[in-house]
């Protein structure tokens, strides 16, 4: 590296008029200075003006928000559900695959943990860690045997779900606390990079053409990963409904239920040859979403009468190998802020016994809680709107109800109650207190205990905030 001056600018020597410039030299650079500097006046102009009539334009834009697995495009879904069903159903059948995929998934951890167990069980008395109970039959042993396709139909779909050269990114989302020791591919959590791939042009809306890569999910092929399924069916769920199964998973605290992309009790309707999934498995389907993508849409005709306004909703990957830490939180997000009307922001309270995938010395709830504090006291997001769900509503009060205790996890918690109301009228005041103590201008408390996957009670909910945003966009637009 070469040493130099660091006190001089090297822009200097470029901008600094020559030494023996003559008075006409220096007349004509004055002009030609003046001159740029009206054209660059005159694009910053338009460019502003450009931006103001993209804001009175009928444009409402919501950003999604929340950690990974908080359900923000499990929001986004329920959105295109209810505002464009067309578009939604006619696209169902493109979940087919990650459906699958997750399928496969859950198959292969117990598989995976039943196999571990059995190692440990012919090990010597200390060494098998208590597993010497667990005496898997010959029934089971062969179960285990004849589902071993299911290994290879994950590897299609791995490929088919994820462009060849993305396959470095699938180092994300990990999850060992689940899967065995392995650390291949096979263990990491499949994602979306919008844009790309199949999902890039289900959530771009396409509707007529069909996605680039979905020649090979679509029904029109005979789907051979879905005949695997289908001659698997007897042993997959017997598997699953197997008691020493059961125990074993159990006692290993691997609980299969609370994770994302789980059917395993629908195994009989969905192995089926004639399978499509339903808006509920779509909803319930996991598929990580990695970068940023904008969801554009007109409400349909039959979604309510503001139908010709176009909504953007921008879904982000929300892991934080991916997009944010909380210091460059700002940075990453600021080009979206100025023109966002509301954020809605997912906490899905249901973690509070948990780590995240991606980091396991952090408790979920903390980190949305931090994330929490940092969005409310952005000073760019001073005139945003927040909606806050609480969301997972229904794995929490299943969670209480099975006697996990709050207060464990949450000492300030105390003794109050262990039931769903409490508990969520608990986090509510938290998160309430957090938006008043830390925004830099008063703003209202929207807050809402979800279960985003319920399409009911989500429903419901999701027109109040399209009324919210709605009454901000129409606030700002009569403003500007
Ligand atoms: N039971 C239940 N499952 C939910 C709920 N909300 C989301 N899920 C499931 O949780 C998983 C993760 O949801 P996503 O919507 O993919 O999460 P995300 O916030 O987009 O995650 P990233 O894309 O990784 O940032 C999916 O399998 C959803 O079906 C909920 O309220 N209850
Ligand atoms: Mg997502």
């Amino acid at each position: 590296m070469l040493k130099g001056n660091s006190d001089r600018d090297p822009l200097d020597d470029v901008l600094r008029p020559p030494i023996d410039e003559t008075e006409e030299e220096r007349s004509i650079r004055l002009q030609t200075e003046e001159q740029a500097k009206r054209v660059s006046e005159a694009i910053d102009e338009a460019i502003r003006q450009e931006r103001q009539a993209a804001k009175k334009k009928d444009v409402v834009r919501v950003l999604l928000l929340g950690q990974s697995e908080s359900g923000k495009s499990t929001t986004l879904k329920q959105f295109q559900r209810l505002y464009t069903p067309t578009a939604f159903r006619e696209e169902r059948h493109l979940w087919r695959s990650v459906i699958q995929l997750n399928i496969v998934r859950s198959i292969r951890i117990i598989i995976d943990t039943i196999s571990d167990v059995h190692r440990n069980a012919v090990l010597s008395e200390e060494e098998s860690d208590g597993d010497e109970e667990f005496q898997l039959s010959d029934q089971l042993v062969a179960i285990k045997e004849r589902l071993k396709p299911l290994r290879h139909i994950e590897n299609i779909l791995v490929a088919k779900l994820v462009p060849p050269n993305e396959a470095e990114a699938t180092h994300l989302g990990n999850r060992p606390d689940i899967a065995s020791s392995s650390k291949n591919r096979k263990d990491q959590e499949i994602f979306v990079r919008p844009g790309m791939g199949w999902h890039g042009a289900l959530l771009r809306g396409a509707r007529s053409s069909r996605p680039l890569s979905a020649g090979s999910t679509g029904l029109e092929t005979p789907d051979d990963t879905q005949c695997v399924l289908d001659s698997c069916r007897t042993d997959t769920i017997a598997l699953w409904q197997n008691p020493t199964v059961r125990a074993i998973l159990q006692r290993r605290k691997v609980r299969l239920e609370e994770l994302p992309g789980f059917y395993l009790n629908d195994l009989e309707r969905m192995t089926s040859l004639k399978y499509v999934p339903t808006d509920d498995d779509v909803l319930r389907a996991r598929l990580k979403t990695v970068g940023v993508c904008e969801y554009k849409f007109h409400l349909e005709a039959s979604a309510g009468s503001e139908s010709g306004t176009e909504w953007r909703i921008i879904d982000v990957g929300g892991s934080r190998s991916q997009v944010r830490y909380y210091c460059s939180f700002v940075a990453t997000w600021a080009q979206f802020f100025d023109t966002v009307n509301a954020i809605l922001f997912l906490a899905p309270i249901s973690g509070f016994d948990q780590a995240l995938a991606e980091d396991r010395s952090v408790n979920r709830l903390e980190d949305s809680v931090l994330l929490w504090k940092s969005v409310c006291s952005n000073k760019l997001l001073a005139n945003v709107e927040l909606v806050l769900f609480l969301n997972k509503c229904d794995l929490l009060g299943a969670k209480l109800r099975s006697g996990i205790r709050l207060s464990k996890y949450v000492r300030s918690f105390g003794d109050r109650s262990n039931d769903l109301d409490t508990v969520t009228k608990y986090f509510r005041g938290k998160f309430s207190a957090i938006l008043r103590e830390h925004s830099p201008l008063p703003r209202k408390f929207y807050g809402f205990c979800t279960s985003v996957t319920d399409t009911n009670t989500t429903a419901g909910i999701l027109a109040i905030v399209r009324d919210i945003v709605i009454r901000e966009h129409l606030r700002k637009t009569r403003l500007l």
